[in-house]
């Protein structure tokens, strides 16, 4: 038997431990990633939510934002809830001067885009192919648009923006399903790591 491939979540700021529960109740080894080479010794990398411009100068810090730009280009799976998935947008609006992301998804995301009124909030979504997803939005951003390359998983009921996509071995989500017990998405993602 093949062991089991390594995920790593990346633990410079955000829900890494919620991630870290999620993923090894799907089956893989989870263990936390803040420096280059914890990154070498992983197989993918989650990046949790939690607060992007903070995530993005902390890789800065550590020295990460290059390795794993590079990762990403060589093909390594990744998957970002909410301020992950800013981090894995190729181009990001409202960002703050400056503002960097590893990038990957050929996308535009929106960060805070769900305005004030409705800072947080719960929905149920339909996600392709895996039926209803209860999702929990956080000032969270939507996905204001998208390459030809990249699959939209799902929309939240509100105007029908993108909150879930896929491009080859890169998932993102506008929620968190690590805070649910949904462990849909993480098999999703568990799924994609295997095949890859
Ligand atoms: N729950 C979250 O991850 C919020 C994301 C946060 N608003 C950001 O811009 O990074």
């Amino acid at each position: 038997m093949t062991p089991a491939p390594t995920v790593g979540v990346l633990a410079l700021q955000g829900d890494v431990r919620e991630h870290l529960h999620s993923l090894t109740a799907t089956g893989l080894r989870a263990v936390t990633v803040r420096r280059p080479a914890e990154l070498d010794a992983v197989d993918a990398l989650v990046i949790p939510g939690g607060e992007s411009t903070t995530m993005w100068k902390l890789a800065e810090a550590f020295e990460m934002l290059e390795p794993v730009r590079m990762r990403i280009k060589e093909g390594m799976p990744a998957y970002g809830s909410c301020a992950g998935m800013i981090m894995l947008a190729d181009r990001i609006e409202g960002g703050m001067d400056g503002q960097q992301t590893f990038g990957g998804i050929d996308m535009v995301v929106r960060r805070n885009a769900f305005g004030r009124q409705v800072d947080s909030f719960e929905s149920d979504l339909e996600f392709s192919g895996l039926g209803q997803v209860r999702g929990v939005f956080i000032r969270a951003p939507w996905v204001e648009s998208v390459g030809d390359a990249v699959e939209v998983l799902a929309r939240a009921d509100t105007g029908d923006r993108i909150v879930a996509v896929r491009q080859g071995p890169l998932l993102a989500t506008s929620f968190h399903p690590e805070l649910t017990g949904e462990a849909r998405v993480h098999s999703y993602f568990a799924e994609m790591v295997r095949e890859f």
